[in-house]
């Protein structure tokens, strides 16, 4: 095995310099911002409605260059970035959008020379990001329990990495049977049901370490959170959505897009409280609707300190 020491700093990094290369992967980019992913091949053809792109003509010139189709339209031709591959690579599962990576990476602190478990590595999406964030001296051990979805996530990150990125491993099967590491930093789950998985997390992980899933609808949200704070040996958990949305600027023409990126998932993320040691909890009160029988406490609608008083006159108000 190599030694990681010999690796430069952009080893695996996922950024290519220097002549385009058969084989590589670039954007071709058209006047209205539509992209077409396309893999360099010698004496292969891109066909458009307005006459053909010969790879040649590309292979070997520089990055970052406008080409004419035989009727003369204009390509824009980039190597992607990683947000760029991660959108327009082969799917097997539905990917992690880039707004969302971003937020993982940040929010739950993946650092350079870490140590996370991922699951599922689905299309291998999420994967890219973790792997370029803790580096080659790092740990991304990731659990796909589809076979199928595996084999299309190797070949994403492989391909991304131009070979097998030296600080992955990735373990078919399902992460509560197979999951026996220990000094986790961070656990990232994207699934139907994560709370499955808190049990097994929490031995995973170092104290500190951080917990961040990321589900799709609220009964997941509520779940997985409830599940987290049932454990015990977790701190509160925090709860998100991010949306993202486009400017148009043209001289006085400065305005909001009309098209967004609203809702794809919520996140959540909590850190692990050393082992045997419970996180203080505020009391809460019942939510609504799980009042018991013996419940004599405040509810909602009542004027008290701590009971906002009800607005409104929906049915969950009264
Ligand atoms: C939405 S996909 C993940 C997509 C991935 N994050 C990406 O960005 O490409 C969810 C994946 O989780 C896998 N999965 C669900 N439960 C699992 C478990 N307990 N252990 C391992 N994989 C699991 C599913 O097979 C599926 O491929």
């Amino acid at each position: 095995m190599a030694d990681l020491r010999d690796f430069p700093d952009q080893a695996f990094s996922g950024v290519h310099h220097g002549p385009l290369q058969a084989g590589e992967w670039i954007t071709l980019q058209d006047s209205k911002g539509r992209r077409h992913s396309v893999k360099l091949e010698r004496e292969k053809i891109f066909h458009t409605t307005k006459g053909g792109i010969a790879h040649d003509d590309l292979i070997d010139g520089p990055d970052a260059v406008v080409i004419k189709s035989k009727g003369g339209v204009e390509y824009l031709a980039l190597r992607p970035l990683m947000a760029d591959y991660s959108v327009s690579m082969p799917r097997g599962a539905a990917v992690i959008y880039p707004k969302d990576t971003a937020q993982i990476v940040t929010m739950a602190d993946i650092f350079p020379g870490a140590k996370v478990v991922e699951a599922g590595a689905g299309s291998g999406a999420l994967t890219t990001a973790l792997l370029r964030a803790v580096g080659v001296h790092g740990q991304v051990v990731s659990f796909e329990r589809r076979e199928d979805f595996a084999e299309v996530a190797r070949k994403n990150v492989t391909g991304f990495f131009g070979g097998e990125h030296p600080a992955w491993r990735l373990e078919v099967g399902d992460l509560v049977e197979k999951l026996n590491e220990t000094d986790v930093d961070r656990i990232v789950l994207d699934m139907l049901a994560p709370w499955e998985c808190v049990d097994a997390a929490a031995e995973a992980l170092s104290p500190g370490g951080v917990f961040c899933a990321y589900v799709a609808t609220t009964t997941q949200l509520s779940r997985v959170v409830e599940t987290l704070r049932a454990h015990g040996e977790f701190t509160e958990p925090r709860a998100w959505e991010s949306l993202v949305r486009d400017w148009h600027v043209e001289g006085l023409a400065v305005r909001p897009g009309h098209r967004m990126q609203g809702h794809t998932a919520f996140l959540v993320t909590a850190r692990r409280m050393a082992h045997g040691v419970q996180a203080p909890r505020k009391k809460r009160r019942p939510a609504p609707g799980a009042y018991g029988d013996d419940y004599t406490g405040p509810r909602r609608g009542d004027v008290g300190e701590d009971v906002p008083k009800a607005t409104g006159s929906s049915a969950t108000d009264t």
